[in-house]
């Protein structure tokens, strides 16, 4: 799957908003793309349109080479099968009004996947024990709301593979729940991504979860709607070269909490994040950045370009001076 100069622009009451701008994206089965950012940065609005849920208002969402949208209609419901949506809140995409059973058995019938009601609720069995909801026979007879937070999320995933998808987007899955829940959900879909070799677009405003899950592959940073910086995760976490991804690292919360709030506040000029209805000219990040330089960063839009092999920043200041290692 390929994001290829996807854009998407809303028409808001303050005004067009581009919320993806020219973003460049790709994940292959078996690979996992963390995409991270805060709040509004255009995170679920790129995944939708990977998804083939939303069509984007310019550039191209490739699946096996193909423009999803010049596809059949047949062809574009193989897509949707292949790539399947995790929401970030099962509560709200599971039928309440349907037990886990149904909620299974339903797609698997509907498509044709196996054949009868009996095979049907055996596979649903099945796919609750890949989730690790075992005995399944306690949970194919309850409703959503006899689950808990965590269980919900299994049966969304269990749900999501009940088609035999290529690539999972999940979105922010795991952040509506506590940690330990959140940790062995995240462990279930590891052990699903190296199991199945599913691909995984994960979305999160957490970069300790692009680092815990997606250390193997690679993350791209969002901001305001573009790529800012894109690169092999361990290369992000520990040698990140974009000052807003420098930010986001210095945000991850210390043991000591005194240590994290001097840290964050020492690089960055403001917390103030801009509106995308009125954004600041040049690099979007430039009133917020410390290491901002009038005339250079608030004329053009900086492109995304290689700093060091596989990694790649759209900022002015790395792009001339080169990036620089990491403290040792
Ligand atoms: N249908 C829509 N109409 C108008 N504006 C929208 C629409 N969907 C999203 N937006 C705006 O686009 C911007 C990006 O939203 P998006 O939900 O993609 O961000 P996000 O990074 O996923 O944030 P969050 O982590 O809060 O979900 C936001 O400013 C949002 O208000």
């Amino acid at each position: 799957m390929t994001l290829s100069g996807v854009s998407q622009v809303f028409d808001t009451k303050a005004g067009p908003i581009r919320a993806v701008d020219h973003a460049n994206l790709s994940v292959n089965p078996g690979e996992v793309l963390c995409l991270v950012g805060e709040s509004g940065s255009g995170k679920t609005t790129a995944a939708r349109m990977a998804a083939g849920l939303t069509r984007p208002s310019g550039g191209e969402v490739k699946y096996d080479g193909t423009d999803i949208w010049s596809l059949n209609k047949k062809d574009f419901s193989t897509f949707r099968r292949s790539v399947q949506y995790v929401h970030q809140d099962p509560y709200a995409s599971l039928n309440p009004t349907r037990t886990i059973q149904q909620t299974l058995t339903a797609p698997l019938l509907k498509h044709g996947v196996v054949k009868g009601a009996k095979a049907a609720a055996d596979r649903a069995a099945e796919l609750l024990t890949k989730v690790d909801l075992t005995p399944p026979e306690n949970y194919l007879p309850k409703y959503p709301h006899q689950l808990s937070g965590g269980q919900r999320q299994r049966v969304a995933v269990a749900r999501a593979l009940t088609l035999d998808p290529k690539l999972i987007i999940a979105d922010e899955s795991t952040s509506m729940l506590d940690v330990s829940i959140r940790i062995s959900v995240l462990a279930m879909l590891g052990r699903l991504r190296d199991e199945l070799g599913v691909g995984f677009l994960f979305i999160t405003h957490d970069l300790a979860i692009a680092k815990y899950f997606g250390w193997r592959g690679k993350t791209a940073v969002m901001y305001l709607g573009r790529i800012v910086e894109f690169g092999p995760t361990p290369k992000i976490i520990n040698a990140p070269t974009h000052p807003y991804t420098r930010a986001l690292i210095e945000a991850i919360p210390e043991p000591d909490p005194d240590l994290t709030r001097t840290k964050s506040a020492g690089s960055l000029r403001s917390l103030e994040i801009p509106s995308l209805a009125n954004l600041p000219s040049g690099c979007a990040f430039h009133p917020r950045c410390g290491r901002f330089e009038p005339g250079l960063c608030d004329g053009e839009v900086p492109e995304l370009v290689g700093v060091r092999a596989g990694q790649s920043a759209a900022c002015h200041v790395v792009a001339r001076d080169g990036a620089e290692e990491p403290e040792r």
